[in-house]
């Protein structure tokens, strides 16, 4: 892939930010960021992911680095609050102080998760008031039977749901669920590759399709992924710091059709952030970047990472996953 040979790979900087609460399982997100002719991207796939999958998120990382994004069709994207799975209280608080229309609320963090989760969906419709939007995501963790009952309880409890994101782990499970309650589902963990959202769609698993184009290889590659898949689109962020949520911005800006709010409020789950100000909603909503943001060179250096042995396991990582996506022939088609 040509433009791998624009990136400044030598000069990739490393970052490790400390999350506000436990997210995903993670206290610190750690990543890269890298320079391009086109500005700064972002390179930052969990930890646990191999250099196959790395290698889509390197592939968003040098789209919005050497090539830039499509133009948008919209200049402000709607947000919902990003609630992770805290005390009502402090649900309550996050989603008053948000100034997001729509609040999304982990759920089904641990087993019998019910009543907590009961009560951290009727703190946030409190705080948003009746007019509010609420969405719950399970991640996965029921099986069909818990799904349909804890579904129709906390959809009850919210005072009516938007949605249930990834209520369980196969599409087949999703299709059941589906068809049992009133709730619409969206795919989540199920859309990973540039296959699934059809696979979704052609097995009625889902009303939404949630999609990040970070795991799915840049902004061009999700649009045309999401145009596929024919469902609508959320456009939901994989905890990048404000330089990786441009690309997510610039994917939500650019989808022809944007009939739900987006998970693109997550800074706020990060203690501090590698530019000057931000990706941070204002009332609900973000501003679609035009041209990639820049870091600020003090507030990069604050988050550097300075443990010696992450830099070189991230530096391997990066030469690692840079060879497989050379050799990655569906990868690097914007
Ligand atoms: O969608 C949002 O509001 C925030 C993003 C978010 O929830 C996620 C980001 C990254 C990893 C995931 O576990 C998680 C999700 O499941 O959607
Ligand atoms: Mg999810």
């Amino acid at each position: 892939m040509r433009a791998l040979d624009d990136i400044d790979f030598d000069g990739a900087r490393v970052y490790a930010i400390p999350m506000t609460t436990r997210f995903r399982g993670i206290t610190v997100r750690e990543g890269m960021l890298l320079r391009g002719p086109a500005g700064w991207g972002e390179f930052c796939p969990f930890p646990e992911y191999d250099d196959r999958t790395a290698a889509s998120w390197l592939a968003t990382a040098v789209e919005q680095s050497a090539v830039g994004w499509p133009e948008p069709v919209r200049e402000e994207i709607p947000i919902n609050c990003t609630v992770p799975a805290v005390e009502p209280e402090r649900a309550h608080h996050i989603a008053q102080t948000s100034g997001c229309a729509t609040a999304k609320i982990k759920v089904a963090d641990h087993p019998d998760s019910l009543a907590d989760d009961l009560a951290r969906v009727e703190a946030v419709r409190g705080a948003l008031g009746p007019s509010g939007a609420i969405r719950v995501d399970a991640n996965a963790a029921w099986d069909i039977d818990t799904a349909i009952r804890h579904i129709r309880q906390l959809d009850k409890a919210a005072g009516g749901l938007e949605y249930v994101e990834q209520p369980c782990p196969t599409i087949e499970e999703l299709a059941a669920v589906r068809r049992a309650v009133d709730v619409r589902i969206a795919a989540d963990e199920s859309i990973r590759r540039a296959e699934d959202p059809m696979r979704v769609a052609v097995a009625g698993a889902a009303d939404v399709a949630v999609i990040k184009c970070t795991p799915l290889g840049g902004v061009r590659r999700a649009l045309r992924i999401a145009e596929a898949a024919g469902l609508p689109c959320v456009v939901s962020s994989a905890l990048e710091t404000s330089i990786g949520l441009g690309a997510q911005l610039a994917l939500a800006g650019a989808l022809p059709k944007l009939d739900f709010a987006c998970g693109l409020g997550t800074t706020s789950l990060l203690w501090d952030d590698v530019v000057a100000e931000p990706v941070r909603p204002v009332n609900g909503t973000v501003p679609v970047p035009r041209t990639p943001l820049a870091p600020d060179q003090d507030r990069l250096a604050a988050a550097e990472q300075t443990d010696p042995d992450r830099v070189a396991w991230w530096r391997d990582r990066l030469r690692r996953t840079r060879a497989e996506l050379a050799e990655a022939p569906e990868q690097g088609q914007w």
